[in-house]
């Protein structure tokens, strides 16, 4: 140590030590040192020695992650008809308290809105109130040539990669294909990555009208207008215009079997270029038959889109797709509405605001339903909830690992301890949870957001402000080496746990036609040729 070093405040050095660091790559015991919110040190205690003064934290028995990152929020966002109720305050300190210390939040303009004017609308909104750091992407809600330029601006001066289309919201946000073929070429000629809600406007917006005709007006109608095969479709559609376009494509929110299907299938056929799938906290957590309570509050609270599926099988078999490769991240694309808001929709299900929580639930229910239920080793659910959104948006290796040089976000993660999640002790804003009375194994017992203690057994001490806008980088390598043929080592060679399940997956798809799907609303039934066409 130099005496400079020696000079500052103790509270800007914190010393973990008797930890299991786990890493998306491998598990291995170590102390952890930081120093001015970065990693100094991580390796047997034996080699290295701690001044006096330092914070230090026994983690005995417990895991040193690195802090989830969520790729996926809508804080403080006007959407549909109501402005979602967690600020950027309140939304990230409800990250916090959930081991999140890093977020990436979506700028909505609205149609014919300069989206240069909207990043600063939003930074000015976010930066001072958040309580960890985050990023941000765009989401083109119109197209034009002006649009086009202004991305340019957004990618090489303001700290954009990413940018998010959608196949869904006929009459506000919705590209058609030649539009989206425009934008997946421009993000491609940028570097950049173009992310897609995939869902068919055209086949929702008739339905919407169908079911309200025949009366059906409640919850239950939104899962009904957008079932499966319309996700994926939508999925399959993308995957295909931005390979034509040779664009690299991040699916957000993949919510259903045959969707996810579809993101393993184009990984396939492209061998893993240019294609990577999200899934949500709620897809995994919990499912579309709490759309046929008969408590208006209760089944409006779990409206968003896609939906939840009603099939009870869909959350494993999520789970499932994370544990191969098929699927990379878990967001929780938080945009909360309170039960007052979600009763615009009252008699009119197309009204209802779309969105749920997950901010602060997404790590525990991650560990719950794919590390206690034995589908995920520990590193795969630091890949899923951290590292490979840090890849595919490229603020790795700064965030999502514990490593020397990277910023100090880090969890002190208790695999035994248990927690039941409630709206009544929940941080959010909002007066309801989706994931209301679950009891969770995996509890954040220290949440570190750059080296500072900003969550300690379940008191939370955050400011807002703390958290800094952290730049994403134009050709994130984990997405451009591959598909410029300069191969970064692939997930399977690192986890072999994950290798196998790719294999038996792949193999599966191979032997497989396309699987076929019978929806009850027109109770048509799609043969394997069709789909397959
Ligand atoms: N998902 C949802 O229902 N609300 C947020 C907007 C979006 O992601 O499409
Ligand atoms: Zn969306
Ligand atoms: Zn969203």
């Amino acid at each position: 140590m130099s005496n400079s070093d020696k000079t500052q405040s103790p509270q800007n050095r914190v010393y973990i030590k008797n930890g299991q660091v786990v890493n998306h790559d491998r598990s291995f015991k170590a102390d952890v040192y930081i120093e001015d919110e970065i990693i100094k040190f991580v390796g047997p205690a034996a080699d290295i020695t701690i001044p006096d003064g330092v914070h230090t934290i026994d983690a005995s028995g417990k895991l040193i992650i690195p802090g989830g990152i969520d790729p996926h929020t809508h804080l403080q966002t006007p959407f549909d008809n109501a402005v979602t109720v967690d600020d950027f305050y309140h939304g990230t300190k409800a990250a916090v308290a959930g081991g999140t210390t890093m977020i990436i939040d979506f700028v909505l303009p609205k149609r014919n809105d300069s989206m240069i004017e909207a990043y600063n609308k939003w930074r000015s909104w976010a930066d001072p109130k958040v309580c960890c750091d985050y990023g941000l992407h765009i989401g083109l809600s119109w197209w034009s040539d002006s649009v086009s330029e202004e991305i340019g601006v957004l990618c090489k001066e303001l700290g954009i990669n990413s940018f998010k289309t959608y196949m869904a919201y006929k009459g506000t946000y919705q590209l058609n294909d030649s539009e989206l073929l425009d934008v997946f070429e421009r993000i491609r000629s940028l570097n950049a990555v173009a992310m897609v809600h995939a869902e068919n406007g055209d086949i929702i917006a008739k339905n919407e009208k169908r079911l309200l005709a025949q009366g059906i007006t409640g919850p239950e109608g939104h899962e009904l207008s957008r079932q499966e095969e319309v996700e994926a479709e939508a999925v399959h559609r993308a995957c295909i215009l931005a390979h034509q376009v040779d664009c690299p494509l991040y699916v957000v929110h993949v919510m259903s079997k045959s969707a996810g299907i579809e993101i393993a299938r184009a990984r396939q056929r492209y061998s893993e270029k240019y294609i990577f799938g999200e899934t949500l906290a709620s897809g995994l957590g919990t499912d579309g038959t709490n759309y046929r309570c008969q408590h208006f509050d209760h089944a409006a609270g779990h409206v968003m889109s896609p939906p939840l599926r009603p099939d009870k099988t869909t959350p494993e078999f999520l789970m499932k797709l994370l544990a191969s490769d098929a699927l990379q991240t878990t967001g929780s694309d938080n945009c909360t509405f309170t039960k007052k808001q979600k009763q615009l929709g009252l008699g009119d299900f197309t009204k209802i605001p779309n969105g749920i929580n997950g901010l602060e639930d997404r790590m525990s229910v991650v560990w719950e339903k794919g590390v206690h239920s034995g589908l995920l080793d520990p590193c795969r659910f630091v890949a899923v909830t951290s590292t490979n959104a840090a890849k595919i948006f490229n603020i790795y290796p700064k965030k999502g690992v514990i490593a020397v040089g990277s910023d100090a976000d880090i969890v002190i993660w208790n695999p035994q301890a248990t927690r039941t999640i409630s709206k009544d002790t929940h941080h959010h804003a909002g007066d309801f949870n989706i994931f209301e009375g679950m009891t969770v194994h995996g509890v954040p017992e220290y949440v570190l957001v750059r080296g500072r203690i900003c969550a300690e057994k379940g008191s939370v001490r955050v400011s807002g402000g703390y958290g800094r806008f952290v730049a994403t980088p134009l050709r994130p390598p984990f997405v451009y080496d591959r598909i410029e043929g300069k191969e970064e080592p692939k997930v399977e060679e690192q986890n072999t746990n994950v290798a196998k399940k790719k294999a038996e997956l792949y193999s599966q798809l191979a032997a497989q036609e396309p699987p076929s799907t019978k929806f009850a609303l027109n109770s048509t039934s799609i043969s394997p040729e069709a789909a397959d066409g």
